[in-house]
């Protein structure tokens, strides 16, 4: 996933629970752009409610921020 054009995030080696996300065409979850504390960030928000259980997706849609 690109963060900004000279920045990617690659959960290869090392990341948290989030790299366990799989890709729906329709996901119940999406990633929004925030900057916290002067660093920016990549989070994962939920598009509606989601159920116990319920397997979280989003859209890879291969997304560039920046
Ligand atoms: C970020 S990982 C997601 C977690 C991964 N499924 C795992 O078990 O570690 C991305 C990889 O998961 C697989 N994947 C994600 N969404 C998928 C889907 N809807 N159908 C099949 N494979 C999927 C692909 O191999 C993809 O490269």
């Amino acid at each position: 996933m690109s963060l900004k054009s000279d920045c990617i995030i690659d959960a290869t080696v090392k990341g948290n629970f989030s790299r366990f996300i799989n890709h729906s065409c329709e996901p119940n979850a999406e990633t929004q752009k925030w900057t916290v504390q002067g660093e920016l960030r990549i989070g994962f928000f939920s598009k509606r409610s989601i159920s116990a259980g319920e397997e979280i997706t989003f859209d890879y849609q291969l997304q560039r921020y920046g």
